[in-house]
């Protein structure tokens, strides 16, 4: 096997040239067998086996330095940098990561998970080289799904200005998980079809330049030029008349091609973006037919292609994608807005039902919250669909642009909580706390499936913005009982007994009821309290259960800095209650990839923990 030759960085340069195309073959082999095992990003990095051969042909690592866009392409990168036996824990708790990491591997230069930052990353590495009189390259890869992304295009502004040598290399698929959006796209697809301008754009430059003395000036003067010839001889001209070199459109799946092409950027003492087309999922038809289905996905069996486990149960996204559209059906002036998310955040299915009520903005969440802003001053009610994590992004939009002006926008906030195998870049620990500072905002979050169609629908009759959290995965069934009508700022309270009262926000409710019904069995008396508001904070709620219990707990699955377990602790702090209060949730540190179950143990939410942590405070306030 050619891939057994591959041991670490710069392997591949020992191989024969005819070598390298079994290479390719055997890699794609591997990450199919690899991914329907463990799951994982498949479809993208199919597509980029040939262009990263070619990146560590023509570069030489760890000196050069490569920065993946979003990262969930990196995997053959991992391969050709020794990390092959990483991929039997892929994404497992303690196995490698799913996205390029520095302190896995000297070869990875910077960390990456949110889309977008490449181009900024790689021009701070630059201009750190440069300042140190430091001589490496450096290249920045991203995808034209990521070049909707507007970090990018500040980014591209400010590396228009470099006086050295940083290569962009623009990996287009046509492709973002869903088919790309925006007039970039479009833009990309008319260059895409320009082949035979790159080699007609060399081959006249070529003879231009070699004109004795005017040569130079001549092309200077042609790339100047507002007619529309330039376009001939100046494919990119959109990036070309910013000062960035455009080269390409080049085959992605030409490893020859590619190397030469990687050579002639080394040389440009600016920055230079290398346009390069790839398909995504190539190499196994199921992704190649079907890449957005094979985007990001769990086991599943080669021959079919089909995922190894589905689940009956609908997902609390799934309850969201239904219940909007329940809800779109009766209100006309609800919209529905995505940030490149349309599959993962359930709003496909609005989509279908009305097209002219969605929109697909790209990965552009400062937009789309702003946007939504918009549309809220406009009349209308736009509900925002965003994983937790990508909302960081948009908080000065939502401060600024929605809250401020108190702008009924629903922000969904999906993926709340932890996420599992992609780690830390996309945990969703941090909503509750940046959002529970922002004045106006009410948040809402549910403890079953049941409570997440009854919360959807008070959250769009709401005349405010409100911020909806709610995780990835299976809905709870369970406390299918309660369904208590939702009045605005309230909790709910399931169980009221005496002593010790368990407070939980969301889906905690599976941890906290299984924690209570423990309690209950050794004799402890034990309220069960819902949330359900972690702002407006129901005060009247903890003044009321004060006056008959001992000890509150507060479980959620947040970081307890800022979280709803401080917030009631203040309260009950600055209005001199009468009982102690114990908080769950997450430490101060970030939360590495693995099973949610496992993270929910290693961060110490899980049953046993809880419990016995809960029985030794309640014992030694009895001392
Ligand atoms: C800020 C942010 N929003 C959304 C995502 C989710 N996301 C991951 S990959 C991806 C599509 C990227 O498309 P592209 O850059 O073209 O890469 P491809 O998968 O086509 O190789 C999206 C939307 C993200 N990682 N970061
Ligand atoms: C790389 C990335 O950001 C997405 O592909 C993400 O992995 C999707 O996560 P879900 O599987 O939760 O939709
Ligand atoms: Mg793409």
């Amino acid at each position: 096997m050619v891939l057994e030759k591959i041991q670490k960085a710069n392997d591949i340069k020992d191989l024969d040239p005819e070598e390298l195309e079994v290479l390719a073959e055997e890699i794609r082999e591997f990450l199919v067998k690899k991914i329907s095992e463990t799951g994982g990003h498949l479809a993208s990095n199919l597509g980029v086996v040939e262009l990263t051969m070619a990146l560590h042909l023509a570069f030489e690592l760890p000196k050069d330095k490569m920065v993946w866009d979003v990262g969930h392409q990196s995997y053959t990168h991992k391969l050709l940098t020794g990390r092959k036996s990483g991929f039997d824990d892929l994404r497992k708790y303690g196995g490698m990561s799913g996205f390029p990491k520095r302190k896995e591997s000297a070869c990875d230069a910077f960390d990456t998970g949110h889309s977008s930052t490449s181009i900024s990353a790689g021009l701070g590495l630059v201009k750190a080289r440069d300042i140190k009189g430091e001589d490496h390259k450096v290249i920045s890869i991203i995808g034209d799904g990521s070049l909707t992304g507007g970090m990018a295009y500040e980014a591209l502004n400010n590396a228009s200005a470099l006086k050295s040598n940083f290569i962009i290399v623009l990996n287009d698929n046509n492709m973002s998980i869903s088919p790309n959006v925006g007039g970039m796209s479009n833009y990309l697809n008319g260059l895409r079809t320009a082949d035979a301008y790159t080699e007609l754009k060399k081959g006249v430059e070529d003879t231009l330049a070699k004109i004795p003395g005017s040569g130079e000036k001549i092309i200077r003067q042609m790339k100047k030029t507002k007619s529309g010839i330039k376009q001939l001889f100046v494919p990119g001209m959109f990036f070309e008349d910013m000062g960035i070199t455009y080269l390409g459109p080049v085959d992605g799946h030409d490893v020859k091609k590619l190397y030469r092409v990687f050579q002639d950027a080394k040389r440009i003492k600016h920055a230079v973006l290398v346009h390069v087309i790839t398909e995504k999922g190539r190499g196994y038809e199921p992704a190649r037919q079907n890449p957005s289905g094979f985007h990001g996905i769990g086991p599943f069996d080669i021959e079919t292609g089909e995922p190894k486990s589905v689940s009956e149960k609908d997902s609390y996204t799934d309850v969201f994608s239904k219940v909007i559209c329940d809800i779109g059906k009766k209100n006309p002036d609800v919209v529905a807005i995505t940030a490149a998310m349309s599959d993962g955040t359930g709003l496909t299915r609005f989509s279908r039902k009305f097209p002219e009520r969605f929109f697909d903005v790209g990965i552009a969440e400062e937009h789309a919250l702003t946007f939504a802003a918009g549309l809220a001053a406009g009349g209308l009610k736009p509900v925002v669909a965003l994983y937790s994590s990508f909302l960081q992004r948009a908080y000065d939009q939502t401060i600024h642009d929605v809250c401020l002006q108190n702008l009924p926008v629903v922000i969904a906030v999906d993926r709340a909580g932890l996420v599992g195998s992609d780690g830390e870049t996309h945990q969703g620990l941090f909503d509750l706390s940046f959002l529970s500072t922002v004045p106006n905002l009410t948040i809402l979050s549910p403890k079953n499936r049941w409570e997440m169609a009854d919360m959807l629908r008070f959250a769009v009759d709401f005349d405010g913005p409100v911020a909806l959290r709610y995780p990835r995965g299976e809905a709870y069934e369970g406390l299918e009982k309660f369904r208590a009508e939702i009045i605005y700022g309230r909790s709910e309270v399931l169980y009221e007994e005496e002593d010790i009262a368990i407070f939980f926000v969301g889906h905690m409710s599976e941890l906290a009821r299984s924690v209570r019904n423990e309690l209950k069995e050794i004799g402890y008396s034990c309220s069960l309290i819902n949330a359900r508001f972690v702002k407006p904070l129901d005060t009247g709620c903890l003044e009321e259960l004060a006056k008959t219990h001992k000890l509150f707990i507060t479980i959620e699955e947040n970081v307890l800095i800022g979280g709803y377990g401080e917030q009631v602790l203040e309260y009950v702090n600055r209005a001199k209650l009468d009982v102690a209060v114990h908080s769950f949730g997450i430490p101060d540190e970030y939360v590495e990839h693995g099973n949610v179950e496992v993270l929910r143990k290693e961060v110490g939410l899980d049953k046993e923990h809880v419990t016995k942590q809960i029985i030794t405070e309640f014992i030694s306030m009895q001392r």
